[in-house]
Parts: C-alpha cells; sequence; structure tokens
C-alpha cells in the first residue's frame, strides 16, 4: 500500500502568489530647499518626532520653538547650499537614495512583480504618498528598506512608526514585512573594506590612522537599551579582521552631537583634532552607517573636519565616499531584498 504524506511548508498554492511585490527604500529625509524656510520644515518635523527626542516636554517644546526653530536653520541652510546638488535643485541624500532605487530595480529586472520605490522618513517623498503609489499599482505586499545598517529606534523603528501609522488609515492594507539592520551582513562589510581598499590604492598618500565615524545619539537613549552602539562596534569590529587592521589603526568615533546632553564617546571632532595634536599626519575617515552621502559626511566630515584636521597640524585627509549606488552599495542592498523576500517571490 502506498501511503502519501503530505509535505508541511511546500510551495504555496498558486492562487497566493502576489500580483505585485512593493520595495520601498526609506532615507533620513533631508529639507526640500536649501534655505532658511525649507531648512526649518524639515528640522520642525525631524525634531517633533518622539522617537529622535525622546522628551517632548514643554521644555523642548518652548527650546525647539522658541530657539533651535528660529537660530539653527539659517545657518544650517548655508551648510547645506555648500553640497547642495544645483543640477537636480535637491539635497545630495535625495539624488543618491533615487540613484539607488533606479538601480536596485535594474537589478531585480529577473522578478517583473517586483516594484522598487523610494521615500523619505521626513519631507518628500513621503511614505505616506509612495505606499499609496505601489498600493495603487496593485501591490499586495510592501517590503520596506530602512537604509540603516545599524538599527536604532531614532532611524529604523520611526521608518516602521511611520509605515504602520499609514496603514492604520487603509481599509484593504497590503501585507507589510521590514528589512533588519543589516551591520554585520557579510555582503555589506565586504563592500565597505573593498570601497576602502579601492579608494585609499587612488591615493598619493596611505593614512596613519582610519577613523569609522558613526552618526552619535543620546548616551541615555544606549542606556535605555537601544542597540545602537553595539551594532557599531559590531561593525567596526568585522571591518578591522576584513582589512585586518587593530584598534589603534582603525578607530571607532561617532559623530554630529546635537544639544548639551552627553552623546555616543568618543566624539569624531575630538578624535580628529586629538590625532593631529598627537602628530598624526594622515588620516582616511570612513563612514560605514551612512548608505548614502549626505550632510553629515559630506560637508560635516569631509569639509568640517577636513578643516579641523589640517588646522592643527594634519598635512592629508580623505573622507571615503558611502556605498551610494556604488555597485558594491547595490550588491548590499540587492542580497538583502531578495533574502528579505523568500517565500513572496
Ligand atoms: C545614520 C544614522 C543616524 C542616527 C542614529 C541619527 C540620530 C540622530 N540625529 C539627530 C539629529 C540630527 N540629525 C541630522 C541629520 C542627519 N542625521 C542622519 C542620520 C542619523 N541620525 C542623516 C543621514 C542626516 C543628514 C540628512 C541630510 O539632509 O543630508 C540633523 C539635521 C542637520 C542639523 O541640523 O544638524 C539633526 C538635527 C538626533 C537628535 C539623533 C538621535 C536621537
Ligand atoms: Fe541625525
Ligand atoms: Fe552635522
Amino acid at each position: 500500500m502506498t501511503v502519501i504524506v503530505p509535505i508541511l511548508g511546500a510551495e504555496p498554492a498558486a492562487d497566493s502568489a502576489p500580483d505585485r511585490i512593493g520595495v520601498l527604500l526609506v532615507n533620513l529625509g533631508t529639507p526640500d530647499s536649501a534655505d532658511t524656510k525649507g531648512v526649518r520644515n524639515y528640522l520642525r518635523e525631524f525634531l517633533s518626532d518622539p522617537r529622535v527626542i525622546e522628551n517632548q516636554g514643554l521644555f523642548w517644546k518652548l527650546a525647539l520653538n522658541g530657539l533651535i526653530l528660529r537660530t539653527r536653520p539659517a545657518r544650517k541652510a548655508k551648510d547645506y547650499q555648500k553640497i547642495w546638488n544645483t543640477e537636480t535643485n535637491e539635497s545630495p541624500l535625495k539624488s543618491i537614495t533615487r540613484a539607488q532605487r533606479q538601480k536596485l530595480a535594474n537589478s531585480l529586472a529577473a522578478h517583473p512583480n517586483i516594484i522598487v520605490d523610494w521615500a523619505m522618513r521626513y519631507g518628500n517623498p513621503s511614505i505616506r504618498s509612495r505606499i499609496a503609489a505601489l498600493h495603487d499599482q496593485g501591490c499586495t505586499r510592501i517590503l520596506v528598506v530602512p537604509l540603516y545598517p545599524q538599527y536604532s529606534a531614532a532611524t529604523s523603528a520611526t521608518v516602521c512608526d511611520e509605515a504602520f501609522r499609514v496603514l492604520s488609515e487603509m481599509r484593504a492594507q497590503p501585507t507589510l514585512r521590514v528589512t533588519p539592520p543589516y551591520y554585520r551582513d557579510r555582503a555589506y562589510i565586504d563592500a565597505l573594506a573593498a570601497s576602502i581598499t579601492a579608494h585609499l590604492a587612488t591615493l598619493p598618500f596611505e593614512p596613519e590612522r582610519i577613523v569609522a565615524s558613526f552618526h552619535g545619539m543620546p548616551q541615555a537613549y544606549i542606556d535605555r537599551g537601544d542597540p545602537y552602539q553595539s551594532q557599531c562596534q559590531a561593525t567596526t569590529d568585522a571591518l578591522r579582521a576584513k582589512l585586518g587592521l587593530d584598534e589603534n589603526r582603525l578607530l571607532i568615533t561617532f559623530q554630529s552631537r546635537f544639544g548639551y546632553d552627553q552623546w555616543l564617546q568618543p566624539y569624531t571632532d575630538k578624535t580628529i583634532e586629538g590625532l593631529a595634536k598627537e602628530g598624526v599626519k594622515r588620516l582616511a575617515v570612513v563612514m560605514p552607517g551612512f548608505a548614502s552621502d549626505c550632510l553629515e559626511t559630506l560637508e560635516e566630515i569631509a569639509q568640517e573636519n577636513a578643516e579641523l584636521f589640517l588646522h592643527n597640524g594634519g598635512e592629508h585627509f580623505t573622507a571615503v565616499p558611502c556605498l551610494n549606488d556604488s555597485d558594491g552599495g547595490i550588491a548590499v542592498i540587492r542580497q538583502l531584498v531578495l533574502r528579505e523576500l523568500q517565500g513572496w517571490l
């Protein structure tokens, strides 16, 4: 007698295959214009998010509206003007995220039922408008890809908050998946190491030290359980192992301190100044926490911190470009997306 054993977890029935799948790349956000008004609108939305400034009490509201939004936008608008993409009249973060979308879509051409789109958590194009667009194109399933290698509540979680807030207002919701942080994915570490090696090979000098600078966050958020710092550390450890550099050659630091609270240390600017004063002449900085170049990498590191190094005795400074839409950068996102789409394709 033949016994037919049903196979659990086999191929889904054909009628459960989705018509279309949306892949939504989400980056942080950036002003719509490089003027005071544009930066003020952006900062208002960004700094009113309780995932970014957790204590949104009366004191913060007074500081934000009475001081920060009156003084910071004009100053920051000048910084944005230094790096603005005048061809497309937008910030580099937007141009690069759009290019990442296009190249990722090209690389997924073998899957015609996938539609790749992009959005910004703050500003435009909004997550709301792009989820609506994917839904209108018949995407019954959407994979949200927060473009942050390391998780933090201030970045990845707020993308999920917003995506689910949008869904909470829909009657016919698409099914949502979110990619996990990829801070120690082999493809990511390999691409970072390859980009550093390739960039250094183009230089007329060999750096004595490499600084891996991550965007900072308040120490108190880590103390409350945010895994961000340990994921930055894990990335740096993996990069050291891959490049064969010890902790004296490849240092970890945290940049972009905002406000007066204690942020993650060591601070990038203090470290760079200290290295120059100690006599280090040749320095490279890599920013593994940014999937795309932006104000924080192009202005704060490649301009401000370069000047700081050179004014304190340094002689050669280089900032390694982020992975952006390079082949390596797209390979990282592609493998992440295909892995997380398993069972849907
Ligand atoms: C990559 C990870 C990031 C983390 C973590 C992060 C935390 C964080 N940021 C602020 C405050 C500001 N960040 C600003 C710009 C900015 N931040 C990130 C990324 C992370 N932030 C990026 C990619 C950018 C650049 C955006 C662009 O337009 O190019 C700014 C705006 C600039 C300024 O006014 O200085 C602020 C403010 C906090 C408070 C925080 C953690 C809680
Ligand atoms: Fe930030
Ligand atoms: Fe900054």
